[in-house]
């Protein structure tokens, strides 16, 4: 797989390319992504990070170039590969009819879950997320965060392996983004991969251990963080890779 690591890649993204009509937004990615870590995906507004996740979630099929999500082709095995992957997307949106409580039912029954196996492992995640008080309120009346909340705990309900976060702290508070971090920490230490976008440089130096920026329809800079900040700021290596 050409990884960087000593372990196969949980993700593997090589030369993907991606346009909307005549407009390229990605001109040949190339991307690894490991196993039980948690991985930062940085860029400028537009950059094409929401294009990549609905790639690698086969929402989108690559025009040139192959992504592979543990073994799985991520546009031909997108329906196997769903059992494997949690997904929270950049604005979750809800039926209007659902209660909270209902749309969880909804999606385990989708990953045919046991009803009660799964309550009595959820409801500690639903505690944690103060999300108790809310089950019995329609989800798509819910606050923005609350809306970010509920997606979280769609995307640990079936306990998939690898995780895709897009912006998942946009509108959580400072405990719920406390928490957040103490769930990824978690995932991470069971080998799960957590894959994540955000804006927010501090969150990504206080969480990850890869990290990796694009822009100009590249990945202009991928690794562990450590190496890449060789004692500069993450602020400072964002602007100079994202300045032409
Ligand atoms: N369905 C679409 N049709 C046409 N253009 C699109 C579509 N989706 C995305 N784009 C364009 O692709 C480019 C990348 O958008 P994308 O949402 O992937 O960027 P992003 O890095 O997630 O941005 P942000 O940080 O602002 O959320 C943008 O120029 C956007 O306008």
């Amino acid at each position: 797989m050409g990884a960087d690591h000593e372990t196969a890649a949980a993700v593997d993204v090589r030369e993907v390319v991606k346009s909307f009509g005549d407009k390229p937004v990605l001109r040949g990615i190339t991307w690894d992504i490991p196993p039980a870590s948690i991985c930062g995906l940085l860029g400028p507004n537009g950059a094409g990070k929401t294009t990549l996740f609905r790639l690698l979630m086969g929402i989108l099929k690559p025009e040139a170039g192959s992504i592979h999500i543990a073994g799985l082709d991520a546009f031909d095995d997108r329906v196997p590969l769903k059992r494997l992957i949690g997904f929270v997307p950049d604005e979750p949106v809800f039926y209007n009819y659902l209660k909270g409580r209902e749309v969880i039912e909804l999606s385990a029954a989708m990953h045919d879950l046991d009803l009660d196996e799964m309550w009595r492992r959820i409801d500690p995640l639903v505690e944690r997320l103060e999300m108790a008080a809310h089950l019995d309120a329609y989800a798509e009346e819910y606050s923005r965060g609350m809306k970010k909340k509920l997606g979280l705990i769609l995307a640990l309900l079936h306990q998939p392996s690898i995780l895709i976060l897009d912006e998942p702290t946009n509108g959580l508070d400072v405990t719920a983004t406390r928490s957040f971090f103490e769930l990824m920490r978690e995932q991470a230490a069971a080998g799960h991969a957590v894959i994540f976008s955000t804006h927010l440089m501090d969150q990504v130096e206080r969480l990850c251990e890869h990290v990796a920026i694009i822009h100009g329809g590249k990945i202009v800079l991928a690794g562990r963080l450590r190496e890449i900040l060789g004692g500069r700021t993450l602020e400072d290596v964002f602007c100079e890779s994202t300045a032409s």
